[in-house]
């Protein structure tokens, strides 16, 4: 009779919590195939979850959602559903779910197969909203996924797209995007302006990405970029992986556009980058005792991101500069342009002669393969500067640490993102310019110490990524009656979408 019981009022409680799910608004995410993109939707999602108002579902291939599936803790309350994707019907190498396992040049094709993901993305939507009894759907999508916007809009459910990158680096991307053609007529017309965003004063050729400077309106990238804009003008508006604070200009160029709201919501961090990315690389425990073991900042972290890589003779000198200016650094490699990313990593043919050894036996360097615990390495104190590719989610990790920046962007809109924090936040100097520029190891040398020592400039730039670190936080803080920024405009994004 007791254990009778005892089952009644497991089952009722059962029920009381389904009911009360099933009260809850739905929120759909629907990150694009890319572990930058993937990464902040997840941080987007555990921090709704700690709202406790809704019921969260990330959307997206299989493999993907393998992926994530293994970064969520077994007790969170975030649905993982699948959507079906053959990658060989659209060109593709078999596995292909992700920019990180592709060159560059194959990643449009990816970005284009994407659009064909709508019938089975309406049906499951349908499917959500069916089981829903308050029939309150909030769909968040990428910034590639515009064609959601009107998915979502015909079945009556609130749209945002979710921008992975700033307000600034965007804008400018868009409005290049928004205006082509961009290539060389006039040789001695180094620089551009951009009509709609004149915010950004000058831009020089060198700081367009190669897709830009070769697109004429017809191709490939070109036609999708036109199209996916256009689509964003169903959307109800448009969240950023950003900060009021030091990236208003940008955003202002958005609201401006769209005529639609837009919420700076960022920095959306996660933790335990070491079990979120394409694995090994290297135990993060180990680099943890490694950096203990060295100075307060004293260590340069060198990384790419999750999808680039630089040409063989610029890693030459890069291996060479690293060796030249003697400070202790980690870096990760994977194999040079023009070669498999999922090849070996070939160190006696890319690095200088005898360089792994070196720094191994004078302990003065790692050399990670791969993949390493990004974020936890920029939290060390050990770490001092960071030089990056300037994607967004690396530099709002580094500025959220307080580390300032060495700029090497290579792709999209990291060129203008590298811009900003040069010019108008003070905490970076740009090392070299895109994947084909010559680089000499003695000038990356000279700036890796001119921002690493006690120079003028190094000792402003550190100051100013110690400010832009509190400006961050103050964002970030909802305690004794204070709501910074980013958790003010998530409280507007919700009531906005609940509305
Ligand atoms: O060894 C690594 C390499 C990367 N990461 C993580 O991977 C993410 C990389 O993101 P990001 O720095 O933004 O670079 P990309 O992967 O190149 O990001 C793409 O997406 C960004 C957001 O839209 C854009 O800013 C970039 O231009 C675009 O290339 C970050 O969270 C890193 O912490 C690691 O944890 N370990």
């Amino acid at each position: 009779m007791v254990k009778k019981s005892c089952m009644w009022k497991k089952k009722h409680r059962y029920i009381q919590k389904k009911e009360m799910a099933e009260e809850k608004q739905e929120v759909v995410l629907f990150p694009f195939m890319a572990q930058g993109h993937i990464i902040p939707f997840l941080a987007l999602a555990q921090q709704l979850e700690k709202r406790e108002k809704h019921n969260i579902t990330i959307v997206n291939t299989s493999l993907n959602i393998r992926k994530l599936r293994s970064s969520l803790p077994p007790n969170s309350s975030i649905n993982l559903l699948e959507i079906p994707f053959t990658p060989s019907q659209h060109g593709l190498p078999p596995n292909t779910e992700n920019t990180d396992t592709i060159p560059y040049k194959l990643v449009i094709r990816l970005i284009q197969a994407s659009t064909t993901l709508k019938p089975a993305f309406t049906d499951l939507l349908r499917n959500i909203l069916l089981q829903n009894k308050t029939h309150k759907l909030l769909v968040v999508a990428d910034f590639f996924l515009g064609w959601t916007a009107a998915v979502a809009k015909e079945l009556g459910a609130f749209h945002a797209i979710f921008s992975a990158s700033g307000g600034y680096g965007l804008a400018c991307y868009c409005s290049l995007w928004l205006n082509l053609p961009h290539r060389r007529g006039d040789p001695t017309q180094e620089h551009l302006t951009l009509p709609d965003f004149p915010e950004a004063r000058t831009i020089h050729r060198t700081q367009l990405p190669t897709n830009i400077s070769e697109a004429d309106g017809s191709d490939a990238w070109s036609v999708f970029q036109h199209q996916n804009l256009l689509e964003w003008v169903n959307s109800d508006g448009v969240l950023f992986n950003t900060v009021h604070e030091f990236d208003s200009v940008g955003l202002g160029y958005f609201k401006r556009k769209l005529k639609r709201p837009v919420w700076a919501i960022g920095p959306l961090l996660l933790s335990g980058s070491g079990s979120r990315g394409k694995g090994g690389g290297i135990n993060p425990k180990l680099c943890t005792e490694w950096l203990d073991a060295k100075p307060s900042k004293s260590v340069l972290f060198v990384c790419f991101g999750s999808m680039n890589t630089i040409s063989a003779s610029q890693m030459m000198e890069l291996g060479k500069a690293l060796d030249r200016c003697g400070k202790s650094f980690i870096w990760v490699v994977r194999p040079p342009i023009g070669f498999d990313i999922n090849s070996e990593f070939r160190e006696d043919e890319w690095l200088p002669e005898g360089f792994v050894e070196r720094v191994r036996e004078s302990g003065k360097g790692l050399v990670v393969r791969d993949w390493a615990p990004q974020v936890e390495i920029l939290s060390h104190s050990a770490v001092s500067v960071f030089l990056s590719h300037c994607g967004w989610n690396s530099l709002l990790e580094s500025l959220s640490e307080g580390v300032p920046i060495l700029g090497w962007p290579m792709a999209a809109e990291q060129f203008y993102n590298c811009k900003l924090l040069e010019e108008e936040v003070g905490v970076c100097v740009e090392v070299a310019r895109g994947k084909s520029c010559e680089v000499k190891c003695e000038d990356i040398a000279e700036k890796i110490d001119l921002v690493m020592g006690e120079t003028e400039k190094g000792v402003s730039m550190r100051k100013k990524a110690g400010y832009v670190r509190d400006l961050i936080r103050d964002a970030l803080k909802d305690e004794d009656g204070f709501k910074g920024s980013s958790v003010k405009a998530m409280d507007h994004f919700l009531s906005a979408a609940l509305s």
